[in-house]
């Protein structure tokens, strides 16, 4: 079924198609991929869209989905979209780079044919850490990828014999001790490697350069935005040989690859750019460009974003500083948030038990809703364990308490940047899926005792199109 909305603005009319939900299907045994795609897009298509105008292309690679969205010059979104992973399972576990590359193209193929020959470059986001180590010469994964929260504990204490105190790279969950970890297990061939991170990869398929990241997804494995380099003590280590070439996010790397343009419709000047990660995009997005706006994601986790005029990070609180531009985003990701209230209700129960709380009173309950063990921001302790009981009879109480502790969570974290020095914060816009909740933004306002408000885009994929559109202009 397909509905057309016409809704006229200004002297012309944009004709937004909803496609509807495409059926569901399940996996009809293990062999076969469990399928659950849900596919919405809509589709502005303004008339006035004159031969020549360049849109621009941005992907959101997170933790439950995947959405794109298509911008022209003016920032106006001319079609978006989202498509829920598809697991693929191979001996027991998800296989995460085929349902990413299946969304990669599944993305693509749900962008208006009449859009694709005006796109004149694209960039991707992805989750911060989640790395994939692939053979040089065909860019096939040699390992399963490491996802963003998984942590590799045995390789910290290598990792902080080599790097400065309290570094970025001293977290079990960091780029760097996954790297480790891969290169001292015995079974790893020590073959011609690249090490990647989710971003590069997709971005990989589309260009074809293999080996190129961009300087906020290598921080993390330990390369030094402010000096623009890896440090002296990571190159000096056997395995830096498999580092990638990095460049600042929305850094034109080449052309798209010739058999995807013309599968496609893209045209034969669409460029690729380097990307970020999630939650640099969502602040991207957010346009918060002065010191002391700060973005939180509220996604599947519980990630914050400061402008900051001054660089912080001590790996002891999960505290670190990406680079933008000239000024700093001083933050961390938390492994609260989303995902966890996921596991207790679905997103219209979310909508229908939000409405009926009451935001101004202050939940009594006291919990650290985590999914599993294990916390990196604002307390770096991967054998944290979650606080969800006692549970109240009524679920509305239950949600709050929820999203209340959430929320003290969040303002324990500003309240730790202002510690260690950053720019106080002096505003939050809010991105991510319960951007939408606006009992939660109020009992935020409350909690963190700031003005807190939705970003004008909530979307990460927007902050990509910006980067697609940066790096057009290069
Ligand atoms: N009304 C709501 N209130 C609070 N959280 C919500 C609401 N609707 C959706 N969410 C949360 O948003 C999250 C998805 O947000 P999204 O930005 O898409 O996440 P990600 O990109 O990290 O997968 C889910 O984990 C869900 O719990
Ligand atoms: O938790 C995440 C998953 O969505 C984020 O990707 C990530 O941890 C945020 O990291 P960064 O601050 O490097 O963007």
């Amino acid at each position: 079924m397909i509905i057309i909305l016409l809704h006229v603005t200004g002297d012309h009319y944009n004709a937004t198609k909803l496609i509807s939900r495409s059926s569901i299907f399940k996996a009809r045994n293990k062999s076969e991929p469990r399928i659950t795609s849900l596919r919405t897009s809509k589709v502005s298509m303004d008339v006035d869209l004159e031969v020549g105008k360049q849109l621009y292309l941005g992907m959101d690679f997170g933790t439950s989905g995947a959405r794109y969205a298509l911008i022209d010059k003016e920032g106006c979104i001319r079609a978006e979209g989202k498509k829920e992973y598809p697991l693929y399972m191979s001996e027991e576990t998800v296989d995460w780079v085929r349902s990413w590359r299946t969304t990669l193209f599944a993305l693509l193929e749900d962008i208006p044919i009449s859009l694709r020959p005006y796109i004149g470059s694209v960039s991707i986001d992805g989750t911060s850490a989640t790395t994939i180590i692939v053979d040089s010469k065909t860019g096939e994964p040699l390992c399963r990828p490491f996802l963003y929260n998984q942590s590799c504990p045995e390789a910290l204490p290598i990792v902080k014999a080599i790097a400065p105190p309290n570094h970025t790279v001293c977290s079990g969950s960091s780029t760097l001790c996954k790297l480790v970890s891969w290169w001292s297990s015995l079974n790893t061939t020590k073959i011609a490697a690249v090490l990647l991170h989710q971003a590069d990869w997709l971005l990989w398929l589309l260009h074809g350069k293999l080996g190129v990241s961009d300087y906020n997804n290598a921080l993390k494995v330990g390369y030094d935005p402010e000096v623009e380099s890896y440090p002296p003590w990571l190159l000096s280590q056997p395995y830096s040989r498999v580092l990638p070439l990095v460049q600042a996010p929305g850094t034109t790397i080449g052309s798209m690859k010739e058999s995807i343009r013309t599968k496609f419709g893209f045209p034969k000047d669409c460029v690729v750019c380097t990307g970020t990660t999630d939650s640099i995009a969502a602040f991207l997005a957010a346009r918060a460009n002065q010191p002391g706006k700060a973005v939180t994601s509220l996604g599947s986790t519980l990630a914050i974003k400061l402008l900051s005029t001054r660089r912080v990070e001590d790996a002891r609180f999960g505290v670190y500083s990406h680079r933008l531009d000239d000024k700093w985003l001083v933050g961390g990701a938390s492994n609260t948030g989303g995902a966890v209230l996921r596991n207790f209700f679905t997103d219209d129960q979310l909508e229908k038990l939000s409405e009926q709380i009451n935001s101004a009173e202050a939940s009594p309950l006291d919990y650290y809703p985590l999914q599993d063990i294990g916390e990196r921001f604002p307390v770096a302790d991967p054998k944290m364990e979650p606080r969800l009981l006692p549970r109240p009879e009524s679920d509305v109480e239950y949600l709050h308490g929820i999203l209340e502790s959430i929320a003290r969570i969040e303002a324990k974290g500003y309240n730790l940047l202002k510690e260690l020095g950053a720019t106080p914060v002096e505003e939050v816009f809010t991105a991510g899926g319960g951007s939408k909740n606006k009992k939660w933004i109020s009992i935020r306002e409350r909690v963190l005792g700031l003005p807190v408000r939705r970003a004008l885009q909530t979307e990460a994929a927007y902050g990509a199109a910006l980067l697609a559109m940066k790096g057009a202009a290069q």
